[in-house]
């Protein structure tokens, strides 16, 4: 029988489907906290078919070694796929599987959430009452800026960067621009967006949306040298991965005043340290990686990936093959 290794405890649904299964055996990391890499390692060494990780995992050439040519599907519950080494995977014939679009609403919504809570300044004023700092009202005190009439730059535009930006129309923005390795002119018209060089989007976005994934190419891609492009009015929000943005010149950029202000659901490293800066700058509101925690999106994102470790072990299609 195939053996799988969950890494996990998986929402209520997708736990039963999981347990469900009369020609698998099925083993399960039930800690809250993620599997220690040594467990991991010691678990693939004693033999599985199929692997279902979260992105806490790193899925590197050590443990594809360890694992050996058993290991048929690494079947991940995120949509994100830097945390595993897809040249080595694809050199030793293991399938990768990731749970796309059943995200897409839930981070769409806490993206463009955190959008609004970023530039009309919700923490800080929040601070404020629970401080005795509320003064009488006054024509200028906690002024930010709105999303109606302004241009929004997203940067990659994938099924979220799409998502986001049918959302953003209803709002009355002036324009979308986006950049990415080649036009996406189907994806793009949908929201009648232009595709721009980034030094473009950069210099002409009020608000500028990160919606790339994380790879070799995209490592750094915002540093200081793109901050100081940005307009000193720009709202940065990055909901895709952490290391895209050289965090030091971020907290520079936030300091000196380059840009007005940062929203994050990511950071690097996660979890941030509290003592970080980027937490003592009353223009940065951080998230704690939440876009897609909704718990409806959690049981599709967990049902997807049980799918393509179940399909992976038995040779069949994936429901969301990457490779
Ligand atoms: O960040 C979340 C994901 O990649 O699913």
């Amino acid at each position: 029988m195939p053996k799988i290794f969950v890494s996990r405890t998986l929402p209520p649904r997708a736990q039963a489907l999981l347990r469900s299964q009369p020609d698998c055996i099925v083993v399960q990391w039930e800690g809250e906290e993620p599997v220690s890499s040594d467990r991991l390692l010691q678990e693939v060494k004693d033999g599985v078919d199929g692997l279902l990780v979260m992105l806490t995992e790193k899925i590197d050439e050590e443990l594809l070694d360890a694992a050996g040519s058993r290991l048929k599907v690494v079947s991940t519950m995120s949509v994100g796929l830097d945390h595993i080494n897809k040249p080595a995977c694809q050199a030793r014939g293991v399938l990768i599987g990731n749970t796309p679009d059943t995200l897409t609403a839930a981070v769409a919504e806490l993206t463009i959430g955190l959008l609004i809570a970023t530039g009309r300044r919700f923490a800080e004023a929040a601070r404020a009452v629970m401080t005795g700092e509320w003064p009488k009202w006054s024509p200028l005190w906690m002024c930010g800026s709105q999303i109606s009439g302004k241009v929004v730059g997203i940067v990659g535009l994938g099924a979220i960067g799409v998502a986001i930006g049918e959302r953003l129309r209803g709002f009355g923005v002036a324009s979308i621009i986006y950049s990415s390795p080649n036009p996406k002119p189907t994806a793009s018209a949908s929201i009648s967006a232009t595709h721009v060089p980034l030094p473009t989007l950069l210099s002409t976005s009020d608000i500028i949306l990160l919606c790339c994934p994380l790879t070799p190419a995209t490592r750094h891609l915002i540093s200081t040298k793109e901050f100081a492009q940005m307009k000193p009015s720009a709202i940065f929000i990055n909901t895709a991965r952490g290391p895209i943005v050289d965090q030091a010149a971020l907290v520079q950029a936030l300091r000196n005043g380059t840009i007005a202000a940062a929203g994050l659901d990511v950071t690097d490293p996660e979890p941030l340290d509290p003592s970080s800066d980027l937490l003592k700058l009353d223009n940065c509101l951080v998230l704690p990686h939440i876009a897609s925690a909704t718990l409806e999106t959690r049981e599709e994102m967990a049902r997807v990936a049980v799918e393509n470790v179940l399909a992976g072990v038995r040779r069949r299609p994936l429901t969301a093959q990457v490779l």
